[in-house]
């Protein structure tokens, strides 16, 4: 079976325009997500994770190495297609949800269908699945600044899902909720990867990522440690976790 996703021998040196000094963010990542998967990627500050994650949602490109979705090369998406490449094949979901305070909830979900073109009785019935889903059916006539934070980022999850993507990116997306709310939406993470959808996350925290079935270490530009969860719960995968960032943390080179 072909993975979903296979990144090889990624690289990317940032050329600092003011210096001239090249900074290598990653220097040799290799990895491979199933269908169905859920990672977490952690890493201390600096360790590359946003740079991974804006190659792999085709933001930014790497200066070598290939990374294949679906078995296709990211290479041959132009910079004409990647719009509507990234509507059709990738969900994102940041740290500071990204709404747009002048659409109403229900806008803001449908705004990805609405950028494909799809016809409004088409939509409908696939925003009231979603709206269903993350419990958020009271909300759709509001607007953004109405909402809680945790409420915002249900929303963002919606609008990331609504297009049934291939692929969920997330990058901190606990960082912005405090911890009641955070746990919320790791269980909405964990309620959709249940229903199948593949998410990728970025996280500082041990604890969002102790609830992904697997968490990938990065450090020097290189997949440094993996851990699975297994069947483990919750608690003793968080215990693991948290050993190993504290033993990536404390080995200086
Ligand atoms: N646009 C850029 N130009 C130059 N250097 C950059 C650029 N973006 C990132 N870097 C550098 O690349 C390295 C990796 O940065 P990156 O943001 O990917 O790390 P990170 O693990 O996501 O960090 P954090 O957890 O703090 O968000 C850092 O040394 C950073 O300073």
């Amino acid at each position: 079976m072909t993975a979903l996703l296979e990144v090889n021998n990624l690289k990317k040196i940032y050329q600092s325009r003011r210096s001239g000094v090249a900074i290598e963010a990653l220097s040799d990542i290799q990895l491979e997500v199933e269908a169905g998967e859920y990672v977490a990627i952690m890493g201390e500050s600096g360790s590359g994770k946003s740079t991974l994650l804006n190659i792999l949602a085709t933001l930014d490109k790497p200066t070598s190495g290939q990374v294949m979705l679906d078995g296709r090369d990211l290479k041959t998406v132009s910079e004409k297609e990647a719009a509507a490449f990234r509507r059709q094949h990738l969900g994102f979901v940041f740290q500071d949800f990204n709404l747009l305070d002048t659409f109403s909830v229900k806008d803001n979900i449908l705004l990805p269908l609405v950028l494909s073109r799809m016809a409004l009785k088409e939509m409908l019935p696939l925003l009231d699945q979603v709206a269903k889903s993350l419990g958020i059916q009271a909300l759709l006539e509001k607007f953004p600044y109405e909402l809680s934070g945790g409420q915002q980022q249900r929303v963002a999850v919606a609008r990331a899902i609504i297009t049934k993507p291939e692929l969920l990116l997330a990058d901190e997306p606990t960082g912005a909720l405090d911890s009641h709310t955070s746990d919320q939406l790791l269980e909405v993470f964990q309620q959709i990867n249940q229903q199948g959808q593949t998410i990728v996350m970025v996280t500082h925290s041990s604890i969002a990522a102790s609830r992904a079935k697997r968490v990938l270490f990065i450090k020097d530009g290189l997949v440094f440690h993996q851990l699975y969860r297994g069947e483990m719960t919750n608690q003793q995968f968080l215990e693991m976790i948290a050993e190993t960032m504290t033993a990536l943390l404390s080995k200086e080179d």
